[in-house]
């Protein structure tokens, strides 16, 4: 079995940045997690890619090129939509190793993750190819810190759940940008309460569009959280306990490290116990 984490979000929101700070802890703790890039537009990260989907397409030959002349973003789809007939290609650089822990850091239109089907296609090749895949979807916290926009990032991670069929994680991020009151605000959000959000909106006064939707806003809020759907996780990378916590329910959703547990506890726990007793028989 390997393992995968596919990492989304709006433009900005920190996929990146997030890709690297997983691998370097893993690093520090002697885990190999590896970042492979599928932006094909990146022009900045931190990590060293395993693999690099620039090597084989960059946005700017598709805009440049004469019969395609795309713009960014149609380039980037027709990009992804290289990658796919070009699987090969992903599958020989990928290699092949057992309980391979990969992150995919991948493009910031959203676009590619709540509707068209690249991505989707993505993901079959890589359950294909022994892959237990989940998305994490990183949501920016600066852009959830009141209630009506708490609750459209919160029908965005729904879109994306429901869009993508996987196991999924949402992540607050860039928690360390938060001031204490901020913090404190969006704690009321975290444990889905329609309530809290709602009287959140109208604290801040209804505008003619929210008075027009309040009962829509209000069924939204209601779904929520009557079903449980969406709940998010506060993330500050620069915390390394919240980092490790983070990590933990991640890979208990994509089942990592759950034959080493078996093995650990095989041959390396000692159970005094039962061969004392045999023993006193
Ligand atoms: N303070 C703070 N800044 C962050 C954090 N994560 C990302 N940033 C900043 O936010 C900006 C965008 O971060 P990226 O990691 O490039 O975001 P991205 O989602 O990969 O962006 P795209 O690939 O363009 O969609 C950069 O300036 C980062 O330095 C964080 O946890 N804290
Ligand atoms: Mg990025």
């Amino acid at each position: 079995m390997r393992f995968a984490q596919l990492v989304v979000g709006p433009a900005g929101s920190g996929k990146s940045t997030y890709c690297s700070a997983v691998a370097q802890y893993g690093a520090d703790m002697n885990r190999n997690i590896e970042v492979i890039n599928l932006d094909p537009a990146a022009e900045h990260f931190d990590y060293t890619p395993l693999v690099d989907i620039r090597e084989l397409i960059q946005v700017q030959d598709t805009m440049e090129d004469e019969e395609l002349h795309f713009g960014p973003n149609g380039g980037l789809v027709f990009c992804i939509e290289y990658l796919l007939e070009n699987a090969d290609w992903l599958r020989t650089r990928l290699g092949e190793h057992e309980d391979d822990y990969i992150l995919f850091d991948c493009p910031g239109q959203i676009e590619l993750y709540t509707h068209l089907t690249a991505i989707k296609r993505l993901i079959t090749l890589l359950q294909d190819w022994n892959f237990n895949v989940c998305s994490v979807f990183l949501m920016d916290v600066q852009f959830m810190t009141d209630g009506s926009k708490f609750l459209s990032g919160t029908m965005a991670a729904l879109s994306i759940m429901v869009n993508l069929e996987l196991p999924h994680v949402n992540i607050l991020s860039k928690m360390d940008l938060l001031s204490k009151t901020a913090r404190r605000r969006l704690e009321r959000f975290l444990e889905p309460d329609s309530h809290a959000i709602l009287g959140d909106i109208e604290l801040n006064g209804l505008s003619a569009f929210n008075l027009k939707y309040k009962s829509l806003t209000e069924s939204f809020g209601k779904l929520i959280e009557d079903y449980s759907l969406v709940r998010f996780i506060p993330l500050n990378l620069k915390n390394h306990e919240n980092m490790g916590d983070l990590l933990i329910t991640i890979d208990n959703v994509i089942q990592y490290g759950e034959d080493q547990d078996i093995k650990t506890k095989d041959f390396e726990e000692e159970e005094p116990d039962v061969f004392e007793n045999l023993t006193n028989e």
